[in-house]
């Protein structure tokens, strides 16, 4: 039985004081949640979470890393750097990179490679367009992202991912994708990982990201191959985050 995770994914939102907020909230609900939590926080507020949930069943994660190990890459964050404050997830290849940075498949793969590297759990994001899934090329995108990314770690490694599925359509638009559509693309996804490593399957956790709510979450994180859920929107709101996690 694998373990349900519920990451919030903050996104480029917040600020000392919301964050203080946000966090209280969390804290005075989650003392022995059911299922794992983590929130993935912009950088320069790690200090600050990691101060505020330290002692708490709370994970913190990053939402992105550089491909670089250290030196000279003006603005990039290393693995190194966050392991310092004690992140243990880090978002890659979430949609909003590829889109708006350029990140292609291989550099999410090299940097699912570092982050394991570094000792960071990597969140991995694949998805399809609204396009491509009309098309019917959503396996054929989703698999490729995949195994873009498992080409590039070994085969003991693949126990150290968690995957998120996170259809581009769905990311903040209110549109979530039904359990079913949902449930396929992540057997799709475990089948993937199957092939390389069989063991690694049975336990790679594979998120659900795109509109999950408190509304959704519980009939989302009833499905087989569905193990938690990767929150934008709902994951800024202490009291929708909570029932998410209460969901699972
Ligand atoms: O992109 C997402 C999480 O990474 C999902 O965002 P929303 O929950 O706001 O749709």
């Amino acid at each position: 039985m694998r373990r349900k995770l519920i990451a919030g994914n903050w996104k480029m939102n917040g600020g000392l004081a919301a964050n203080g907020v946000l966090l209280d909230g969390l804290k005075a609900e989650l003392r022995a949640p059911a299922c794992a939590v983590a929130v993935c926080v912009p950088a320069p507020y790690l200090s600050q979470c990691q101060l505020a949930l330290a002692g708490t069943p709370v994970a913190l994660g990053a939402q992105d890393l550089s491909v670089h190990e250290s030196g000279a890459y003006t603005g990039e964050v290393s693995g190194a750097m966050l392991s310092d404050f004690q992140c243990r997830y880090v978002i890659v290849g979430h949609s909003e990179r590829r889109q708006y940075h350029g990140e292609s498949s291989e550099i999410v793969a090299q940097k699912a490679a570092r982050a394991i590297k570094s000792g960071l759990t990597p969140i991995v994001c694949v998805g399809e367009s609204l396009e491509e899934r009309e098309a019917g090329r959503t396996d054929a995108v989703v698999g490729a992202q995949i195994e873009a990314v498992l080409a590039a770690l070994d085969a003991g490694a693949l126990a150290k991912i968690v995957i998120a599925y996170e259809p581009v359509w769905a990311i903040g638009t209110g549109k979530t994708a039904t359990p079913q559509m949902a449930q396929d693309a992540h057997a799709m996804l475990r089948s993937r990982v199957a092939a390389k490593n069989a063991s690694a399957a049975e336990t790679v956790q594979i998120l659900y990201g795109g509109s999950m709510k408190p509304d959704n979450a519980a009939e989302l994180l009833a499905m087989t191959d569905i193990d938690g859920g990767l929150i934008g929107g709902a994951s800024l709101k202490a009291a929708d985050f909570l029932s998410i996690v209460r969901a699972a």
